[in-house]
């Protein structure tokens, strides 16, 4: 294992760089001193087109990789864009993962989601659940191209004993988020809602499904913490679990979005708009037991995002 942390002027490639995810690693390698970092924006590197992808690998010959680029979205876009989400994701990390071996590249880190585990698991759900049992149907097309990444990156490991490690976040959220008002996550999405509601004065707000499914949330900080944190202390073939093990249900979740935002009026339910996987809280016990812990709570997030979100809108 090539440690990390030791040399801050390693070539670090951070994939995604101006993303939720992305864009907190790079403040973290930022705080943490180091000074080499390789950031390529979608539009002067799509990591969909193989052979510029071969290209700059093989011109800037990166040590580390962390892969946070990715087509990613809420339950809706995930439902709506089966193709592009299983296409592209599956072209950009298998050329990142594939050019990241040729070229050298001391480690990678890849990034799943908790979505990879099937519809109904054993809760909390451990990485040995992976492949179990039938996927939640709205995002399977994305999770098989997840599960495609960990294989890869197992496969890569038992082949060539190279050390690509990846790790598997649960629902995110923070600064720099996706607020678009359907293709978002739920927490960017309510909390856009509600503003615009306290902005303009309505009475009403609607929120999809149920309000029953149950949900883990943790702040992309710590997600990057966590990401620093195994790049330098974990190698091996099991993808690793990152979680808070903060669950709510999404009607917990509005309650406590409209209260950060201020928001005065009513919630209504559309249950025409799916639900999703019922409950999907991660036991994330490996990753403790290695030493790392989350630090944010979700109330003191959530009024950390409100604060950047309102900043981003006088932009
Ligand atoms: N958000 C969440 O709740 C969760 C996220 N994850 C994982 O974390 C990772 C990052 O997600 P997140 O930060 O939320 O996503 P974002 O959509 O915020 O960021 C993704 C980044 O990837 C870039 N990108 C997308 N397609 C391409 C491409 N073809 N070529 C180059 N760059 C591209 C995007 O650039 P551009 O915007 O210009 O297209 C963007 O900067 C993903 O692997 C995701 O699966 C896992 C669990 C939960
Ligand atoms: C991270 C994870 O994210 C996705 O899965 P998801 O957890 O179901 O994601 P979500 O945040 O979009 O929804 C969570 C819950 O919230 C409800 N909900 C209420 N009101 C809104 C709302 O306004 N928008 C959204 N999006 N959801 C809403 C919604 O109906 C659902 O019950 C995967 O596709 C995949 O991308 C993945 O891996």
């Amino acid at each position: 294992m090539d440690p990390f942390l030791a040399n801050k002027t390693s070539k670090v490639y951070v994939a995604g760089h101006r993303g939720l995810v992305g864009s907190a690693i790079v403040k973290k390698l930022q705080q943490l001193g180091f000074t080499n970092l390789i950031l390529k924006t979608h539009k002067e590197l799509d990591l969909t087109r193989q052979s510029d992808v071969e290209s700059f690998f093989a011109a800037e010959k990166p040590e580390f990789v962390i892969l946070a680029a990715a087509k990613v979205g809420g339950i809706h876009a995930n439902n709506t864009y089966p193709a592009e989400f299983i296409s592209i994701n599956l072209q950009i990390q298998t050329n990142v993962i594939h050019s990241s071996y040729i070229n050298g590249v001391k480690k990678i880190l890849f990034l799943g989601s908790s979505c990879i585990y099937p519809k109904i698991a054993p809760q909390p759900i451990t990485e040995e659940a992976l492949l179990t049992g039938p996927l939640e149907p709205t995002n399977e097309w994305y999770a098989v191209a997840k599960i495609a990444g960990i294989k890869m990156c197992q496969a890569y490991l038992l082949q060539y004993n190279w050390d690509a490690i990846s790790g598997m976040p649960t629902n995110l959220y923070g600064p720099n988020d996706n607020f678009h008002p359907e293709n978002s996550h739920v927490l960017p999405a309510l909390m856009r809602r509600f503003h615009e509601a306290k902005v303009s004065g309505a009475k009403e707000v609607v929120v999809w499904g149920t309000g029953s499914p149950l949900r883990e949330f943790l702040h992309v900080d710590d997600l990057a913490d966590a990401v620093v944190f195994m790049m330098e202390n974990y190698s091996g073939l099991v993808h690793i679990n990152v979680g808070s093990g903060q669950e709510v249900t999404i009607k917990e979740l509005a309650e406590l979005v409209k209260e950060v935002v201020g928001f005065e009026g009513e919630l209504v339910w559309d249950a025409t708009k799916p639900d999703g996987t019922p409950r999907k809280l991660m036991d994330s016990s490996k990753l403790a037991d290695l030493g790392w812990v989350p630090k944010v709570s979700l109330k003191d997030g959530l009024v950390d995002t409100y604060k950047w979100y309102v900043e981003y809108l006088k932009q």
